[in-house]
């Protein structure tokens, strides 16, 4: 167990949606001395210039929440930059936080790192046991190369470099491009801008049968500051919600939250992805940590955010 009171903490990514989660919750803790880089003025895949500033910075502890992320389409149609831009971020970010005797150091990835077809709920053990879901290997397996470069340090080095593997997130700072966002966000703007327009019509992309695990941000950002506390060991840790729901439940259950009574067609030409990715988040829970935040009420918050009017 480490006090994060009185430390030096850099939250990578702060302007994202998990990194401002962060900086939130972190807010509340006493005496936290939050350190953020805006992204124009240190690109994260530069390793000198990450290690100038980490050296500059001397953070105690660090939750890597900058990464290049996307839903389905963008990891599907941009494998370059979702490798690519993961990996060096990871290498610079990893090295310089050894290089400056970081105490500790959270990388966070994804449930992607689990086979396509890994038996449910998925257990931490499942990781490089079988094939990859295609629309996000790339993406994958940069985020397992991170995992595998944290549990390296610790090896060769004994650093306490963790690495937590958060389910399908959403909430404040979501991103909502059409064509970028995630399922979720990717619902409301589509259901709710049919509404705003009278329109009775709204494309799901797929078949609408995949099954999704859904978290609100803040629960993960309590959950991350909990594990930054009280986790330290190799390989990843699972954190999700246990509230999973078909994409096509997803879309009935923001039609009626946002008060919108049309009809969905089915795009499939768009890829499903993975047909269910349930964490099994029990070694999370036995720790003793438990999440606030029902999928109705995330969603209705989302909805407001999106300039709706609540409906129930
Ligand atoms: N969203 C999900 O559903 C989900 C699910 C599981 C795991 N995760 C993980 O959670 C972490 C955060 O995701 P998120 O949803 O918060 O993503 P996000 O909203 O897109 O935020 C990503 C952050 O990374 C920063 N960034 C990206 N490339 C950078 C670079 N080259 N140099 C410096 N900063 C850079 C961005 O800076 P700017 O703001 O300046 O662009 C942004 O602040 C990622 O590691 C992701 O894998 C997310
Ligand atoms: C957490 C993230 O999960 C991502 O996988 P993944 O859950 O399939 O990513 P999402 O983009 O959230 O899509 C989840 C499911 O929702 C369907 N879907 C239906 N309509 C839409 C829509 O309008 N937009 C989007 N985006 N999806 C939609 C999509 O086909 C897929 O079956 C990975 O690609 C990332 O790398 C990351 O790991």
């Amino acid at each position: 167990m480490i006090s994060l009171e009185g430390k030096r903490i850099w939250v990578a990514g702060h302007r994202g949606m998990v990194g401002s989660a962060l900086v939130r919750r972190l807010s509340g803790v006493p005496e936290v001395k939050i350190l953020t880089a805006d992204s124009r003025d240190l690109d994260l895949t530069d390793r000198a210039a990450t290690t100038a500033w980490v050296r500059a910075q001397r953070p105690d502890l660090v939750f890597m929440a900058a990464a290049r992320v996307g839903g389905i389409l963008a990891n599907n149609e941009r494998p370059v930059d979702f490798l690519q831009d993961n990996l060096a971020i990871e290498l610079s970010t990893i090295a310089a936080a050894f290089e400056a005797g970081v105490e500790k150091f959270m990388l966070l990835g994804s449930s992607c790192i689990y086979p396509k077809f890994a038996a449910q709920p998925i257990q931490e053990s499942a990781l490089l046991t079988a094939p990859l879901e295609p629309t996000n290997q790339w993406y994958a397996i940069a985020k397992i190369a991170g995992v595998m470069l944290c549990d390296a340090y610790r090896q060769q080095f004994g650093r306490s470099f963790i690495s937590t593997m958060p389910t399908n997130l959403y909430g404040p700072n979501d991103n909502f491009d059409p064509l970028a966002s995630h399922v979720v966000a990717a619902t409301i703007r589509k259901i709710v801008d049919a509404r705003n327009a009278g329109r009775n019509r709204v494309t799901i992309w797929g078949s609408g049968s995949p099954l999704r695990e859904f978290m609100h941000v803040d629960d993960l950002a309590d959950a991350l500051v909990f594990l930054m506390e009280r986790y330290d060991e190799a390989g990843p840790i699972n954190v999700g919600s246990g509230q999973e729901i078909s994409v096509l439940g997803l879309h009935q259950l923001v039609a009626e939250l946002s008060g919108w009574q049309g009809e969905f067609d089915l795009d499939r030409s768009k890829p499903d992805g993975t047909p269910r990715k349930l964490m099994d988040s029990s070694r999370l829970t036995a720790l003793g940590w438990r999440r606030r935040i029902e999928l109705r009420d995330g969603l209705r918050q989302m909805i407001d955010i999106c300039g709706s009017t609540i409906a129930v």
